[in-house]
């Protein structure tokens, strides 16, 4: 059975599609061990608690040394893989070389990824760009944002009158399955 951490900055919008997707069989031998959040007001902290999974809060504005709390925080619940679902923060090599790592990251990269490029800002980045298609990337993390092996990518057409806030929500729904079955290819 593996263990999943989930990390979230904001809604974790994908955990609950996960948590599904563990109760309904689809994703098999795999169990919601851990959330961690670096924002104390983070909605994932709410549907932690909900689920009944255990959370942690590592903020730099008041922990010494977060990397190796995270570091600890993993290990001491032996974490075999992590989900960065939204997670605003760099990965440090310490965590990146010591435990899977995979992100999904709401675009076809390697366009519209690095430094800057979250949120909502990718997909005002993506219309700015006139764009036809865009789309969900799961990917591998290594040390750099955005420039881990690719996984899986889904896409979608964009819209004439698609909007950042409408590309948005299209992409999160789309994110819930590439999400799946990023995890799903993992897991093989
Ligand atoms: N080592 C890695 N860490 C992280 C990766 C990664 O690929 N390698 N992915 C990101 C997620 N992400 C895109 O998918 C991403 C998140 C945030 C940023 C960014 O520019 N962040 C800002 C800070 C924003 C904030 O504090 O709210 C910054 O670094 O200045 C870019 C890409 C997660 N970590
Ligand atoms: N570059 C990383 C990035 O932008 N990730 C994106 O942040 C959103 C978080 O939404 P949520 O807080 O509602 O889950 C998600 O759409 C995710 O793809």
């Amino acid at each position: 059975m593996m263990n999943l951490a989930i990390l979230a900055s904001h809604n974790g919008s994908t955990l609950d599609t996960l948590h599904s997707a563990i109760a309904n069989g689809i994703l098999q031998n795999i169990t919601l061990s851990l959330v961690i959040s670096n924002n104390t007001d983070a909605k994932v902290l709410l549907k932690a608690k909900k689920y009944n999974i255990t959370a942690h809060v590592i903020n730099a504005n008041n922990t010494p040394d977060p990397d190796k709390v995270l570091y600890t925080v993993l290990k001491n619940a032996k974490i075999d893989i992590i989900l960065l679902a939204g997670y605003m923060k760099k990965i440090p090599p310490a965590i990146t070389q010591n435990f899977k790592v995979i992100n999904s990251h709401p675009a076809l990269l390697p366009k519209f990824g690095g430094k800057g490029m979250y949120g909502r800002h990718v997909h005002e980045a993506v219309i700015a760009a006139n764009e036809s298609l865009s789309g969900v990337t799961v990917h591998e993390v290594n040390e750099n944002y955005d420039e881990g092996r690719i996984i899986l990518q889904k896409s979608l057409k964009i819209a004439k009158d698609e909007t950042a806030e409408s590309l948005e929500k299209r992409i999160k729904e789309l994110e819930k399955i590439a999400v799946i079955e990023g995890l799903q290819q993992c897991l093989k």
